[in-house]
């Protein structure tokens, strides 16, 4: 996201990172953020703690957004400077906000989509093996997967589809706020409630999915099914980015699925426990062995 914002870097080995000491302040301040955001504010239940800005997070997101805003001012600083144009302050806020909706929306949440997607696959060899046939049929030896090729490949598709059900990157959405009063089946929504929809479990329903919580791709070949997930929320204020998460999702496992032969660390499953940000990945950090397929193609390329 930062390379298609920006051009930079952030993330990888330091050498591939053109600054090291911004892209270490943008990991600090992305971090801070997603754990505050996922904080449970007692304030928002009692007004005494909300006065008395019981555990200092009020203070401390005031201290976080003023870090953001200079941060972000400097990449504007920088872009202007080689633009060549007379910065234009009242830009300022449009162009900061929606710059940083996409990448707090769009890094970690490909990020843990991909390492559950890995996780399943690791704890599924055979899966594994059926998406890799599906690769090397498709696509020609002398060449790496590249997007437009993904269409082309329903197994791959379906094992992200599965992947974003059993384990939707942002399972409580984002919490809205009711601008009237209104009525859903027998409960009455007040005005201004902040209203949170739980997708992990309605994604586990057993009424509405058969073995709720297998791993099955194959269940996703049937359209229909695509269609009850709401990972990426719904109506307007749906995900503006799930086109771009599906794909870009979709190529890196397919390349990471082409080019290394995969094998988990010991003989035991992975364990699948949940972390407990606003974002929610692996409460451990997923461990793998990987090897480069023997393929000139694959030895020859950047990537590796
Ligand atoms: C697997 C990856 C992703 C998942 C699971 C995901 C999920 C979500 C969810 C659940 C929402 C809130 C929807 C609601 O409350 O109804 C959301 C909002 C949003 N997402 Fe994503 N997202 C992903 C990737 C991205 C990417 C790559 C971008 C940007 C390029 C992005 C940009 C946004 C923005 C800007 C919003 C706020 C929309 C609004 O408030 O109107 N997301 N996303």
């Amino acid at each position: 996201m930062m390379r298609i914002a920006s051009g930079k870097r952030y993330y990888g080995e330091d050498c591939d990172v053109s600054d090291v000491e911004e892209a270490k302040q943008f990991r600090d301040i992305a971090e801070e953020l997603l754990m505050l955001g996922g904080a449970n504010n007692p304030g928002e239940f009692l007004t005494l703690f909300r006065l008395i800005d019981f555990d200092g997070l009020e203070k401390r997101l005031k201290r976080l957004g003023q870090r953001i805003d200079a941060f972000l001012q400097g990449l504007i600083d920088e872009h202007r400077k080689h633009e060549g144009r007379i910065p234009k302050v009242d830009e300022y806020p449009i162009v900061e906000h929606s710059f940083w909706t996409m990448l707090l929306a769009g890094t970690n949440t490909l990020v843990v989509t991909l390492e559950w997607s890995m996780s399943n696959l690791l704890n599924h060899p055979e899966i594994l093996k059926k998406t890799k046939v599906e690769i090397d049929t498709h696509i020609e030896q002398n060449r790496l997967v590249e997007e437009a090729d993904i269409s082309n490949l329903p197994y791959l598709q379906s094992i992200v589809y599965k992947t974003l059900r059993l384990h939707p990157a942002a399972p409580l959405l984002v919490p809205h706020l009711s601008s009237e009063d209104f009525i859903v089946r027998q409960y009455n929504v007040p005005q201004n409630t902040i209203l949170l929809m739980n997708a992990w479990a309605i994604h586990r329903d057993p009424k509405l999915w058969s073995d709720p919580t297998q791993f099955k791709p194959e269940r996703f070949k049937k359209g229909s099914e695509v269609n009850k997930l709401l990972s990426f929320g719904l109506g307007r204020r749906a995900c503006p980015g799930a086109n771009l998460a599906q794909r870009t999702v979709s190529l890196t496992l397919a390349l990471l699925i082409q080019c290394f032969e995969w094998k988990q660390t010991s003989k035991e499953e992975i364990d699948m426990t949940e972390g407990k940000w606003v974002v929610v990945g692996r409460k451990l950090p997923l461990e793998a062995m990987c090897q480069v397929w023997q393929s000139p193609t694959i030895k020859n390329s950047s990537l590796i």
